[in-house]
């Protein structure tokens, strides 16, 4: 049976805590990349599970908050959601380990097969529809990712795209990353409310979720080009949004554009997105 028909790995038996996973039972293999955190490996769990092993890079997080929170988001389960296995927290550095995704970031997916996807507006919205659900499972359970972007998605077999990495911003300790006025801040993928006053959200992620669905019909484009944090910052809040893209009918765009609402209220919760865009893809058939 495929992996996503097995049950995330339970470690019980080997330790009390399920969510602690026993490094002798991972076969590190090939580098996958390397974020800021430090670097990640693809692993064999048991033998068989292919997984996914951030090796969190010392320093760079608040280790012992994310493994309290670690806890949580083992229970987060959805078939848009990377899912979260456990950590190895008994040694440094901590191990984060999760479902493999095969075919790497959305990013790099959607720029790697921008020739075949622009004129795939089919697959387009479906990478779309598929990453609003799993944002609508966490909505519903009431848990803010602060971080989506095609970056932050992966692509698994048969075009599958899920969402990865949520709520793990709140950890990173690189305060050119946290604060808004810092290099690695997203300013690109941030809300009005999130530039001015940090102010996180449902509603936050949803403006981000926009730049997103921008992103795919882009195939990976840079939103804004190649303007400063600056330029961007004076133009979100002057209301000035991103123009459509060439393969994105008006359908879709009026959609992108409701997520960019300037306040938070009157953007559309994820659960009515999913609604409108299954709307548009049924239209398009
Ligand atoms: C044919 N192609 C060949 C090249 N290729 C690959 O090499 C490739 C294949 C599979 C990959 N899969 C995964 N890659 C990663 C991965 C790789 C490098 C970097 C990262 N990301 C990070 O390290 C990272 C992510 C988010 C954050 C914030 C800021 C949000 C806290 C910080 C750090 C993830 C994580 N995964 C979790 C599940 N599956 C994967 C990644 C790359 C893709 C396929």
């Amino acid at each position: 049976i495929s992996p996503c028909d097995r049950p995330a790995p339970a470690t019980a038996g080997l330790s009390h805590d399920k969510w602690e996973i026993d490094p002798s039972e991972l076969v590190l293999m090939e580098e996958l990349g390397s974020g800021q955190f430090g670097v990640v490996r693809r692993a064999k769990w048991r033998g068989y599970m292919d997984t996914a092993v951030k090796m969190m890079k010392e320093g760079t997080m608040s280790e012992d908050d994310f493994i309290e929170e670690a806890k949580v988001m083992t229970k987060l389960q959805h078939a848009n959601l990377v899912q979260l296995y456990g950590v190895c927290s008994k040694h440094r550095p901590i191990y984060i380990v999760t479902e493999y995704m095969r075919h790497g970031s959305l990013l790099n997916y959607l720029r790697r097969h921008e020739a075949n996807l622009t004129c795939n507006i089919g697959l387009l919205l479906d990478m779309c529809i598929q990453v609003c659900k799993g944002m609508a499972y966490l909505e519903k359970h009431n848990y803010i990712h602060r971080d989506l972007a095609a970056r932050n998605c992966l692509v698994g077999s048969e075009n599958i795209v899920k969402v990865a990495d949520f709520g793990l911003a709140r950890y990173v300790l690189d305060d050119q990353y946290t604060s808004s006025g810092g290099t690695k801040f997203p300013i690109k993928w941030a809300a009005p409310e999130v530039l001015n006053y940090t102010r996180f959200s449902s509603k936050s992620d949803v403006w981000a979720y926009g730049v997103l669905m921008w992103e795919i019909f882009s195939c990976g484009k840079m939103p804004y080009g190649r303007l400063k944090n600056t330029e961007v910052v004076e133009r979100v809040q002057r209301g000035i949004i991103l123009e459509k893209p060439k393969a994105c009918v008006k359908e879709i765009y009026d959609i992108m554009c409701n997520c960019w609402a300037q306040s938070p209220e009157e953007r559309p919760s994820f659960r009515a997105l999913k609604e409108e865009l299954h709307i548009v893809s049924q239209g398009l058939i």
